[in-house]
């Protein structure tokens, strides 16, 4: 059964430029007739993908290539500028862990809202704030403000809300690494188990060794383009193939 399909996926960024944006020098740089306008950049190119339930796909490719920011449009936390994304089923984004939170409310309120963005009810997530405060060693904190956690604390937070139910999808970016030592173990040991069940999952890394031992299918993103799919072991001896052949000069 088909449950993520991206039909013809583009999605344009403005370049860094725009965020170092600085009034004063874009006057002088108009004055002396330098004005460029911030350029933008095509960081998915046309996207063609259909993921099926229960299967591991493994996303690899250079640094840029466009790979954490395909699991954030697969996510909804960027809309592409064309194309479609369909999504079927509870999803888990465990990327950005934490950056939906508001620091300013209390680490309770901070759980129902989260629950509520993933798409669960009010009703169902109070049922389950004590679960998500015992996994994340925070029942101390509850009613603290998450101004009030510590950095690793938050992604606690974020990943205990997150997988405090098995999700359909579940989409990690990099091997996870949460948390001090026996935090990562317990976190670790969540993932594995939602592994072996049907959870469908997309995982990016450059760990080519545990795409290849993990996952079935891989996907090789090369400047946004999708460059070849197939079974992880195929999709890694290509890659590293490419990569390593002789440049000629
Ligand atoms: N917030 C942003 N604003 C503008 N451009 C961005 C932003 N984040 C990433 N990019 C650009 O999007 C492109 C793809 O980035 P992305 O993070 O998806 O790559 P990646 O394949 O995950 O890389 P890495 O292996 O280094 O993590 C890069 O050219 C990057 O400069």
């Amino acid at each position: 059964m088909e449950v993520i399909r991206l039909d013809k996926v583009s999605l344009w960024r403005r370049t860094q430029e725009e965020f170092s944006y600085d009034l004063k020098k874009t006057f002088l740089s108009i004055l002396e007739g330098k004005y460029r306008k911030p350029v933008k950049k095509l960081i998915l190119d046309n996207i063609d993908l259909i993921v099926n339930s229960g299967e591991k796909i493994g996303i690899i490719g250079a640094n840029g290539s466009g790979k954490s920011t395909v699991l954030k449009v697969i996510c909804g936390i960027l809309k592409p500028t064309n194309g479609l994304v369909r999504v079927s089923g509870k999803i888990a984004p465990l990327i950005e862990l934490g950056a939906g939170f508001d620091p300013e409310i209390s680490v309770v309120d901070n759980i129902m809202l989260y629950g509520v963005l993933l798409g669960f009810s009010r009703i169902e997530m109070t049922k389950r704030v004590n679960s998500i405060l015992e996994f994340a060693e925070l029942e101390d904190y509850a009613l603290m403000p998450v101004k009030a956690l510590s950095s690793g604390m938050v992604a606690r937070l974020g990943f205990a809300i997150a997988t405090d139910i098995q999700p359909d999808i579940l989409v990690l970016d990099e091997v996870l690494s949460v948390g001090d030592e026996s935090f990562k173990n317990k976190s670790r040991q969540r993932i594995e188990k939602f592994w072996n069940q049907n959870t469908t999952i997309l995982v990016v890394s450059h760990d080519l060794n545990f795409i290849e031992q993990t996952c079935n299918q891989a996907i090789w993103l090369d400047k946004g383009k999708i460059k070849c799919t197939g079974g992880a072991d195929e999709v890694v001896k290509f890659y590293l193939k490419t990569v390593n052949a002789p440049k000629n000069f």
